[in-house]
């Protein structure tokens, strides 16, 4: 039989990849990767150049159809792979990014009348402008006793779908009327792809309260948060609910002309970008957590029993893998906050000589800072630049280093961000264990395991876990794949289910990251420090970070 692939599609924060996979095995046949041209917006509008509010943050869809246009026609090209060869496709994008559409798809933004309409873009799953939202939500669920605020740890997010909705609803009310619907931008490639406007239950389970009983919040509480929301479920957030692992439809005509593709080619409902780096790890039984370390780092945890984990930012049966509940956690700035340091706070000798030595500011750092001793340099961080998704969430907390003197060394701050993103994450497997969501098994995916080998010592020794690497440099796109295959299904060469295809498609390294009894140690006692810093400043005692904020956003006002 003619050789059978399938293409993920993974929409990051910067760019998209697509790579062309082995049906059989696994084997990354090709990949390409095109960055948004407009990238991430947080101070302009394109275009008029006019100036966005603080703490937004919006991108251009034209700049995923670029994607789709350059980089699927790219694999086939470099692989030599005919159309008729792929069987099936899969996307995964980040998440909640998304955007208003009116009644045949379009966005918003992309027609003349709304070019200038801030909220008619693409909201990124990190524009955190719709806080007041947010708690508002939190207040009247908690006060109203709504079982699904339980699923999402107590809180919700500024970076989800009814906060970011209903901020547009509040500042621009005739885009809210004008928007046929709102979608997460992942459904809306989807969309785009078959003509299917079919949601995933993945994205609506984590993002937009979303359950698969008792699907998105009343009209009774949407009515009391705002009589204009009342029926939002039923109108603006149309469109069948699809687990993961389902087919959302075909090919289109034109989205096979877009892509060089077949008419008719099966692709699956879209999946949330880190989740689907858990079965393309292999990960897909109870037990395991899956680290996808890029920009942010989320953790997946995957088990057979649900409980109330605290400051969780999801559980959703079945909504990473069918059959079992996954919960996801997370840490919104991890590659993010290291690329601050490099980008705004290193001297100028430090560019000078890793130019000089012809290797990144990055690798420079880390080759300094692995020189040290644990603790050696006398800093603590705070990992918080992004705000603390986990286990406290709330965006409005900052970054803080503890310790500088007139030693301090660019390296030092470097190895503490490091450190302090690894006892980030210690707080979040110590949440779930005391919730009796036990972790048995800790894999790491994504660009950073294998960009910064210090970055995943410090993580084994400060959790004290083996950490094994996925073998996949494109994780969430080979996970995209592995949901492209079971769309296809068996009988085209695809997959039965996502776990047949786990097995059959995805790899770890066998190097493995293993804890330093020594440095394990001293960890531990930094981490004691860690967390009294971390419930001194995130836990009400001392709301500094917040009145800071509150200060800046009055001077900036
Ligand atoms: N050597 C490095 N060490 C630590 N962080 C790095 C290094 N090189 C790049 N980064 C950071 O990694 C992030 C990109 O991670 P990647 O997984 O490629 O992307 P994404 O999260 O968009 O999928 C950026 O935030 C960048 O600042
Ligand atoms: O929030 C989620 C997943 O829930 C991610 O999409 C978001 O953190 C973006 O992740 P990356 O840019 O891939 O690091």
């Amino acid at each position: 039989m003619e050789k059978r692939y399938v293409i993920g599609i993974d929409f990051g924060t910067e760019s998209g990849r697509v790579v062309l996979v082995d049906a059989d095995n696994g084997d990354e046949i090709a990949d390409h990767e095109t960055r948004y041209a407009h990238g991430v917006m947080m101070e302009r509008l394109p275009g008029s150049g006019k100036r966005l509010e603080p703490d937004w943050t919006i991108q251009h869809p034209g700049d995923y159809l670029e994607v789709l246009r350059h980089s699927v026609p790219q694999v086939l090209r470099a692989s030599g792979v005919g159309p008729g060869q792929v069987v099936g496709i899969g996307v995964d994008f980040t998440s909640c990014t998304m955007l208003p559409v009116d009644e045949r798809g379009t966005p918003l933004c992309m027609q003349d009348a709304y070019r200038d309409e801030p909220h008619a873009y693409v909201k990124l799953w990190k524009h955190h402008a719709a806080e007041e939202e947010s708690a508002r939500i939190d207040e009247l669920a908690a006060a109203r006793g709504e079982t699904f605020l339980g699923r999402y740890g107590g809180k919700g997010s500024s970076e989800w779908m009814l906060a970011k909705i209903w901020q547009t609803l509040n500042e621009a009310p005739h885009i809210y009327e004008t928007a046929h619907r709102f979608m997460e931008a992942g459904d809306w490639i989807v969309y785009r792809l078959t003509g299917n406007p079919v949601r995933s239950g993945c994205s609506a389970g984590y993002k937009a309260f979303w359950h698969k009983t008792d699907g998105y919040p009343s009209p009774s509480f949407l009515k009391t948060l705002d009589p204009r929301l009342e029926r939002l479920a039923e109108t603006k957030l149309s469109g069948e609910v699809r687990p993961i692992g389902t087919k959302a439809g075909g090919l289109t005509e034109e989205a096979a002309a877009l892509t060089g593709l077949l008419p008719g080619t099966a692709v699956a409902v879209a999946v949330i970008d880190a989740h689907a780096g858990v079965p393309g790890s292999g990960a897909v039984k109870p037990g395991q957590m899956v680290m996808a370390m890029g920009t942010s780092l989320c953790h997946m945890m995957l088990s057979d029993k649900e409980a109330a984990v605290e400051g969780v930012r999801g559980v959703v049966e079945d909504g990473i893998i069918p059959g079992l509940y996954g919960y996801e956690a997370g840490q919104p700035a991890v590659g993010d906050l290291f690329g601050w340091f490099v980008g705004h706070a290193v001297p100028a000798y430090v560019q000078e000589s890793s130019d000089g030595e012809g290797i990144s500011v990055h690798v420079w750092l880390e080759r300094e800072a692995a020189r040290q001793k644990p603790g050696g340099h006398g800093l603590l961080a705070l990992d918080w630049w992004n705000g603390n998704r986990s286990v406290l969430a709330e965006t409005d907390l900052s970054g803080l280093v503890v310790g500088m003197t007139l030693q301090t060394k660019p390296e030092d701050i470097y190895r503490a961000l490091l450190e302090a993103t690894a006892f980030g994450t210690r707080k979040i497997i110590e949440a779930f264990e005391a919730s009796g969501v036990a972790m048995h098994e800790l894999f790491a995916c994504g660009g950073l395991p294998r960009r910064n080998r210090l970055l995943m010592q410090i993580f084994a020794d400060v959790t004290g876990r083996e950490i094994k690497v996925a073998a996949s440099s494109q994780t969430t796109a080979l996970g995209a794949a592995m949901f492209g295959a079971v769309a296809a299904g068996s009988e085209r060469g695809g997959c039965a289910d996502i776990a047949e295809a786990a097995v059959r498609m995805a790899k770890v390294r066998e190097e493995t990251f293993r804890p330093n009894p020594e440095h394990k140690a001293v960890y531990d006692e930094l981490y004691r420090e860690y967390c009294r810093l971390h419930d001194l400043f995130g836990r009400g005692g001392f709301r500094v970070m917040q009145e800071l904020k509150r200060i800046k956003l009055e001077q900036n006002g």
